[in-house]
């Protein structure tokens, strides 16, 4: 190319930020059976890390699965994503010893495969297996207004804050009802957000967050954080109490994904006859 030639215009063409969901599978489960993971449990029939796995699978915007785990589940849940072919999750990385922990593993992890500070990054509990996909698209769009947002659902019960006196606890304060939602998951950042909100509270020994959108509500008060709508079904498995429910709404998609899939399967059997028909 000469110096008179004029420069090639190559179209920017602008690159969607990647949509990365982190699975965090390495709980212990200490308050269900610690002797019986229950990120491994079958639910209608199907392990709960699979379930969740399969929500963002399903997903077209999400490009990238990271699934976190235990050593005590690691060959387990590696046998799943192969057996079931799970084609977007890129890598199972061990978690730590709390929550954070383990979602500041998969932070490091993605920091240094050099992911983008503007990629979205979804935390979801494993153990949170109906997220529904509404709950999934809402988080994604609205890290394009907000850089967190988490999936929460409007409380129906008022909500007491209370204070230890001694050996009993007592109210604090009393929310408006309007106010209070229950924290459920995804929980949804831009990149550099919630590394800076973690690098932040990195410096504190005594912070045991039990969520990600805490760890930016008391580390960048400035950073609001959107509320998506979740649901009632977006049940955490958390005690073994929470089995039959969890089997109650497992029984009710899969009629409904049968229904759906019998449809679907209807409309191209009529679509084909009519096609035949315009043949004649
Ligand atoms: N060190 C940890 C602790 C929790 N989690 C994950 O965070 C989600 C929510 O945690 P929770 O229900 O509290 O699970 P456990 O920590 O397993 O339960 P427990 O607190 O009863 O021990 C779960 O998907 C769990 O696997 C994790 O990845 N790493
Ligand atoms: C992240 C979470 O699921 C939001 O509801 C929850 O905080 C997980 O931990 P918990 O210790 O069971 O509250």
């Amino acid at each position: 190319m000469t110096a008179s030639t004029p420069e090639p215009h190559t179209p920017q063409t602008a690159q969607a930020a990647p949509v990365v969901a982190v699975v965090l599978a390495a709980g212990f489960g200490t308050r269900f059976d610690p002797d019986n993971p229950k990120q491994l449990v079958s639910v209608g029939g199907k392990p709960i890390v699979c379930w969740s796995i399969e929500a963002f699978e399903r997903c077209a915007r999400v490009t990238d699965i990271v699934v976190v785990v235990n050593p005590k589940v690691r060959a387990t849940v590696e046998e799943l994503i192969g057996e079931n072919g799970y084609g977007k999750v890129r890598v199972v990385i061990d978690g730590g010893a709390e929550r954070v922990d383990s979602t500041a593993a998969a932070l490091d992890m993605l920091a240094s495969a050099g992911i983008p500070d503007e990629a979205k990054i979804l935390i979801h509990d494993a153990v949170r297996p109906f997220v529904a996909q509404e709950a999934i698209d809402g988080s994604i769009a609205a890290l394009d207004e907000f850089r967190a947002a988490t999936v929460a659902f409007a409380s129906t019960d008022t909500v007491l804050l209370t204070r230890d006196l001694g050996d009993r606890k007592v109210v604090a304060s009393v929310p408006d009802r309007p106010d209070t939602y229950r924290a459920q998951t995804p929980q949804s950042f831009r990149f550099a957000t919630i590394r800076r909100a973690y690098e932040l509270a990195a410096a504190d020994p005594d912070f045991h967050p039990t969520d990600d959108t805490r760890v930016v509500v008391d580390y960048m008060p400035g950073e609001p954080v959107a509320i998506v709508s979740g649901s009632e079904t977006n049940l955490k498995i958390t005690t073994m109490a929470d089995i039959p429910v969890a089997e109650r709404i497992a029984a009710d998609l899969t009629h409904h994904m049968t229904r759906e899939e019998a449809k679907a399967r209807m409309h191209a059997m009529f679509a084909g006859a009519a096609a035949q028909m315009h043949r004649r």
